[in-house]
């Protein structure tokens, strides 16, 4: 089953478009889990526990787990998560020449899907491209403030560069595998993306922490697949640490009670961001 069969399932049987962003900064995890064998996984294990019910994906950021430590983090984190039948997508912004970016594309051996980056040109993608069961989300209009920077230049024709990026990802769409990353804090292009490439899923990012806007990310980030709106929609601090609102868990003195306290937060703020994007689907 390809990547975007398996979320349209995921999707229709939660009732959901939320990515559950898995970026465990290590200098925010509760007190109790620094001492864990694996402290990374010990939380998401916890957050897993609590959200997956409302996830239809997790996006661990490779970022967080850097380090012989991390990545095990991360391959224990993935193997959890697809035990409770929730698919992952790892987000690496990845693209390098050839022979490098082979090695880069063996990560779908083991994760659904990937981010990334098309600046390097087609080439530079293809390995990812070739899995067609693979889900491969290109880097178009990036949610941060500088993502104006080269993203908006104006080509010769006129168009800003990352509505030829999108016109690029959907050519490169032959095996039915490729969607874009498109931020939540740009709605216009959002929309504007949609109209170029009517066929391929978002992933909006930039909910929550980034002050996006959700309505914008609905309305134009999802595509019908056989009567299934799909695309996803990502928060990751914004659910992750919604707990840190509700109990100071950075002592040493945190109770077993407290991190319960904890990780339930991150699991209504879950199902609230999903109730809240089911208003506009
Ligand atoms: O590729 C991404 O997921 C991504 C693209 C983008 O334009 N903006 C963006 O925030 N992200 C990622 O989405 C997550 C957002 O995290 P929060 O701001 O905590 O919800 C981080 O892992 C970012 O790296």
């Amino acid at each position: 089953m390809s990547f975007f069969e398996e979320l349209r399932d995921r999707i229709e049987a939660t009732d959901s478009v939320v990515s559950v962003g898995l970026d465990p900064d290590p200098n925010r995890l509760p007190g109790p889990m620094a001492d864990r064998d694996l402290p990374r996984f010990a939380f998401n294990r916890r957050i897993i526990d609590a959200t997956h019910e409302h996830a239809a994906c997790y996006k661990p950021n490779a970022a967080f787990y850097e380090g012989a430590e991390g990545w095990r983090a991360l391959r224990e984190t993935v193997a959890y998560a697809h035990g409770k039948g929730v698919p992952v997508l790892l987000d690496a912004k990845r693209a390098d020449i050839g022979n490098t970016t082979r090695q880069y594309a063996s990560v779908l051996e083991w994760v659904d899907a990937i981010t990334v980056n098309p600046y390097l040109g087609r080439d530079s993608l293809q390995p990812f491209l070739d899995r067609h069961d693979s889900g491969v989300f290109v880097l178009c209009r990036t949610s941060n403030p500088g993502g104006a920077d080269l993203q908006d230049l104006e080509l010769e024709t006129g168009e800003p560069l990352y509505r030829r990026v999108a016109a690029l990802a959907d050519l490169w769409n032959e095996g039915g595998n490729v969607g874009l990353v498109v931020g939540a804090t740009a709605p216009e292009e959002l929309e504007t993306l949609r109209r170029e490439v009517p066929d391929l899923p978002f992933l909006v990012p930039g909910i929550g922490a980034q002050g996006g806007d959700a309505e914008a990310a609905v309305e134009h980030g999802l595509v019908d697949r056989d009567g299934v709106d799909v695309g996803l929609v990502n928060s990751s601090r914004g659910i992750i640490f919604a707990g840190e609102d509700a109990v100071n868990a950075t002592g040493a003195d945190v109770t077993e009670a407290d991190l319960d306290r904890y990780v339930k937060a991150a699991g209504d703020a879950a199902k609230r961001l999903k109730r809240v994007l089911n208003r506009y689907r």
